[in-house]
């Protein structure tokens, strides 16, 4: 069985006092360095949480030079680690120095076992809370997580969502409506989760990015002699199709696939016989169907059989408080993975993604929190780090007075609803005018309240 005990590293040169230190902590697993190499070595290897250092190391035993440059390695290595500095009698200044450099604590040689073994179990049960509080800082809350791995504070949203798990309960065909980036993808694959199929297969394919001959295959598969290549819809046989920018789909492909939607049979290519497929569709596009079927490039009875529930989802824009939600979201993710230093947004960024229209929606706030992460140079993401500092943030570019009057009090109310936690009563007092002309606003400019 694995040893589950806290893993504690010990830097120390002195060989009487390593065995002395060896016998003294039963309840951790431990690791013991003579060097800054071994110590730097072991702290890759096994990531301990907790590492005592004796200051004093070759080639400097006994300055403390070796002791400081092992301190910031490690520190920059592995940052979370709570170091804790030994420092020879009468060295309080070292020490003090070492608490500025990041050191966890420190404590006095010559050593008391007790004492210090009081000061290494502290430090494991700091690290433990800070551990919880990240995670627990990283998990969106409880009631933001929307059918699994969907993040929204906003009514609209969580209307959506509830949809969602509502249809996927039946074998309803499910066309999900949305501009680019809003999360049709991911709410495809939630309805998929949601299912009874969800130990089958969920299949993607995007009508719009194959050109005609090959998506043909991709979609139905294709018999040529020996060689048979599955097709996608029969890949999904007992699971979920989700044909994203199902607009785009050629009209020849459209007749096939409407055989399909009507008798659960697929023509694949080049073989005679047809094929017997049981998939859930769920479809999706940013087009406006109805003027597609209008312009002649979208079937109308295509479109009904896939459109048994139509699910339009709105623009990151028109969700009240989500895109500072996700933006933290995206922030704890990123900063895990590429910049642990970054803990949050500094005041001038939360203004600027309340201030911003999103018109490429989440993925636009994905890819500026990405980028956000990387350039920042402290712990905050700033306006400038999400490159959301420029005028393009405030809407320069409007065409006449009305336009930037309306764009002005859009963002007003809904950086006011954000702030309040979508309370009508609050936002109105923040904004200074009467609650129902605060309801009459949101009315005349389609915001939710
Ligand atoms: N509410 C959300 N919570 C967490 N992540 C989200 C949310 N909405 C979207 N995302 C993420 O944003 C990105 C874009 O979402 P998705 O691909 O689902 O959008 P889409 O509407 O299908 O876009 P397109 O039409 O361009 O394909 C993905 O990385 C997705 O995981």
């Amino acid at each position: 069985m694995s040893d589950k005990r806290p893993k504690l590293l010990i830097v120390e040169d002195d060989p009487g006092l390593q065995r002395q230190l060896r016998w003294a902590y039963e309840d951790y697993q431990l690791f013991i360095a003579g060097d800054r190499e071994e110590a730097i070595e072991m702290l890759r290897a096994e990531s301990p949480d907790v590492v005592t250092l004796d200051l004093g190391l070759p080639p400097d035993p006994d300055g403390t030079s070796e002791g400081f440059a092992t301190l910031a390695e490690m520190l920059r290595i592995k940052p979370d680690t709570k170091v804790i500095v030994a420092s020879g009698h009468g060295a309080r200044e070292s020490a003090l120095a070492a608490i500025s450099g990041g050191a966890y604590d420190f404590y006095q040689k010559p050593v008391d076992i007790d004492e210090l073994g009081l000061i290494v179990s502290r430090a494991f049960h700091v690290h433990a809370l800070e551990k919880e509080n990240a995670r627990l800082a990283e998990a969106a809350p409880e009631q933001a997580r929307v059918l699994g791995r969907l993040i929204t504070g906003a009514a609209e949203m969580t209307k959506v969502a509830r949809t969602i798990e509502r249809v996927a309960a039946t074998s309803l065909s499910v066309l999900l409506t949305g501009a680019s980036g809003t999360g049709k993808a991911l709410l495809a694959q939630g309805l998929h989760d949601a299912s009874e199929r969800r130990g089958g297969p969920f299949i993607t394919i995007n009508c719009s990015a194959i050109p005609e001959p090959l998506l043909e295959a991709e979609l139905f598969g294709a018999h040529d002699g020996s060689d048979a290549k599955a097709g996608k819809i029969a890949l999904a046989h007992r699971g979920t199709l989700f044909l994203d920018e199902v607009g785009e789909m050629p009209l020849a492909l459209q007749a096939k696939l409407l055989r399909f939607m009507q008798n659960g049979v697929v023509d694949v290519t080049g073989d005679a016989q047809p094929l017997s497929v049981d998939a859930r569709i769920v479809a999706a596009t940013h087009h406006d169907v109805e003027k597609l079927i209008a312009t002649g490039v979208f079937r109308e009875d295509l479109y009904y059989l896939l459109a048994e529930v139509v699910v339009r989802i709105p623009a990151l824009k028109d969700r009240p408080g989500d895109p500072a939600l996700l933006a933290r979201h995206f922030l704890n993710r990123f900063a895990k993975e590429m910049n642990p230093l970054v803990k949050g947004l500094a005041p001038d960024a939360l203004a600027a993604l309340d201030a911003w229209d999103w018109p490429g929606n989440v993925r636009e706030l994905e890819n500026r929190m990405k980028r956000g992460v990387i350039m920042a140079d402290g712990k905050h993401v700033t306006a400038a780090d999400l490159d959301l500092d420029g005028d393009r943030a405030d809407g320069s570019d409007v065409v006449n007075l009305k336009a930037a009057r309306e764009m002005a009090d859009r963002r007003a109310i809904r950086r006011a609803i954000a702030r309040t936690d979508g309370n009508i009563s609050g936002a109105a007092k923040m904004l200074g005018i009467s609650r129902p002309t605060l309801y009459d606003l949101l009315k005349q400019y389609q915001l939710q309240g």
